[in-house]
């Protein structure tokens, strides 16, 4: 069929559903139908996802997952067959679902965004009425989640040092990251797959990050696409690019300087994730979703209960290593960061590298489970490049288990130039949309400020590691298991006088 043919004529629904297997496969995505039969075996989420659509609408289920021009980007214009006549595609039967029902009963029952007073309140409502999916995605850290728990924990070890009887009538939150000057000293950071939790996805966090004058760090496993997310800041709006490394490097490259040329102004490599995490909450859920961005061929080998994850990421290049870093600073002249540093020693070496800034970051604990946390990395760091005189050569971030701002003041009285938060606006955005995102900007500014006045410093300059006492950040002391059978029988000591009960 040329091209002018598929635009004249309508298919049919019966049309579609003939072609319903492995040898003729055709699906409707957005009121047009694609022949994907040669497709099929290139998907990097493996042929079955798509079968289970094979002949029917596959929209509901494409949506959250695919940016919408993924089909234009990656499949071959002569099996777009043209628009499809939807009154004639039968609508399939939903089956009951006794958890939707009762999730449907959550969200009317919910609280009102204003009974959220910190971020964790986000993440209490999402857990309720968020998809079993989504909130399997978002909420799952790898193996036993030690490594997740521990990025929040960590900073309960940390104590402030408050100084008294400074002047801190007026407070100024804002700070200035890779140049740019930014209201908050956080940022959004890349969390692939928005549109699991919210139909519209990551552009409603780059409109909550305009309001508030935050940075956005896009991320390549977007569920918008890259330029769907770029067309929606404002003028003047900062936005960083976080990058999984292709197998295939013109990709990348183009990737890199598309995004160069959209007005990126960081370009954030993420190095600990050779391969993503066993994250066991989303491997239950059977992640039946197509992968996300369709960047090369996964072939079928793709083990499809390995959830959203691995569904989405066999792309990503396992060999990248140092050697790359000069290919990476010959194609763009954007500021670049490695996302997901772990260690002092690599620190040192990205100082070497000439890279302009690290994420000390364990990915949110999806990825090695025991690695230690963010702010840990950070109180080893920090001193290590005084002492060699290099900590004004590259700037150092931390994400992981930030929830408070106090959280935010104790990483930078250590050092940090800012932090990323994840989850905490994914939960916003999912339960309450911009309006949650908005609100939990909000609530993290009005403790800064709160923060920074009870601890004696009026601008972010004033913090300093004089005001936090760290030294329990690199105990991980866990409770000596109690001999519990001794104190069922012990008895104590009783004196001549008085008689065994
Ligand atoms: C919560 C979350 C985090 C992801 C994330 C997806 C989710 C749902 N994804 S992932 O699918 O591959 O794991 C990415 C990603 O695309 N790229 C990346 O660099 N980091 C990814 N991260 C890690 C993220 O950038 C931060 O390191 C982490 O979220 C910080 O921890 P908190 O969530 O506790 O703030």
């Amino acid at each position: 069929r040329d091209s002018n043919d598929t635009q004249k004529v309508k298919l049919t629904g019966e049309q579609v559903a003939e072609h319903n297997s492995r040898d003729s496969c055709w699906v409707i995505v957005h009121g047009r139908a694609y022949d994907v039969t040669e497709f099929l075996p290139e998907h990097p989420g493996g042929p079955k996802i798509i079968l289970k659509y094979a002949g029917k609408d596959a929209t509901d289920e494409f949506d959250p997952i695919h940016p919408p021009d993924t089909l234009d980007k990656y499949l071959d214009k002569k099996f777009h067959l043209g628009e499809v006549d939807m009154k004639t595609v039968e609508q399939e039967e939903k089956e009951f679902d006794p958890d939707e029902e009762e999730r449907q009963k959550r969200i009317e029952t919910m609280p009102i965004l204003e009974q959220c007073y910190n971020l964790m309140d986000f993440e209490h409502v999402a857990r309720r009425v968020m998809k079993k999916t989504a909130w399997a995605y978002y909420s799952s850290g790898a193996d036993d989640e030690i490594t997740m728990r521990e990025n929040h924990s960590a900073f309960h070890k940390i104590w402030f040092r408050p100084q008294i009887l400074v002047d801190v009538e007026n407070v100024d939150t804002s700070t200035t990251m890779l140049g740019t000057k930014t209201s908050m000293p956080f940022y959004v950071t890349a969390t692939a797959l928005g549109k699991l939790g919210h139909h519209e996805g990551e552009v409603i966090l780059t409109r909550g990050a305009h309001k508030h004058n935050v940075i956005q760090m896009i991320p390549t496993l977007a569920s918008c696409s890259f330029d769907e997310i770029i067309d929606a800041a404002q003028d003047g709006q900062v936005q960083w690019l976080q990058l999984y490394v292709n197998k295939d490097r013109e990709v990348t490259k183009r990737i890199v300087q598309h995004a160069e040329k959209r007005g990126c102004k960081g370009l954030f490599i993420t190095v600990d994730a050779p391969q993503l995490g066993r994250r066991e909450k989303d491997m239950r859920t059977k992640f039946q979703d197509v992968g996300s961005n369709v960047q090369s061929s996964g072939g079928n080998d793709v083990d499809r209960s390995q959830g959203a994850a691995r569904a989405i990421s066999s792309f990503i290049d396992p060999s990248l290593s140092w050697k790359d870093i000069p290919w990476f600073q010959s194609i763009t002249k954007m500021p670049i960061i490695l996302k997901g540093v772990q260690r002092v020693e690599d620190v040192i070496k990205a100082v070497e590298a000439g890279v302009q800034g690290v994420v000390l970051s364990n990915h949110g604990g999806r990825q090695l489970d025991t690695a230690p946390s963010g702010v840990e990395i950070l109180a080893e760091v920090m001193p290590a490049l005084r002492t060699r005189g290099m900590q004004d050569k590259i700037e150092v971030f931390i994400d992981g288990g930030i929830r408070r701002a106090s959280d935010i003041v104790k990483a930078l009285c250590l050092g940090a130039t800012g932090v990323g938060i994840g989850r905490p606006f994914l939960y916003a955005m999912s339960a309450y949309g911009l309006p949650g995102v908005d609100r939990a900007m909000q609530l993290l500014k009005d403790e800064m400020e709160m923060n920074m006045r009870l601890i004696g410093a009026s601008k972010v300059s004033d913090l300093n590691p004089t005001m936090v006492d760290a030294r329990n950040i690199h105990q991980h002391i866990t409770p000596v298991p109690e001999d519990t059978l001794g104190r069922r029988v012990y008895d104590p000591l009783i004196g001549p006088k008085e008689k065994a009960a």
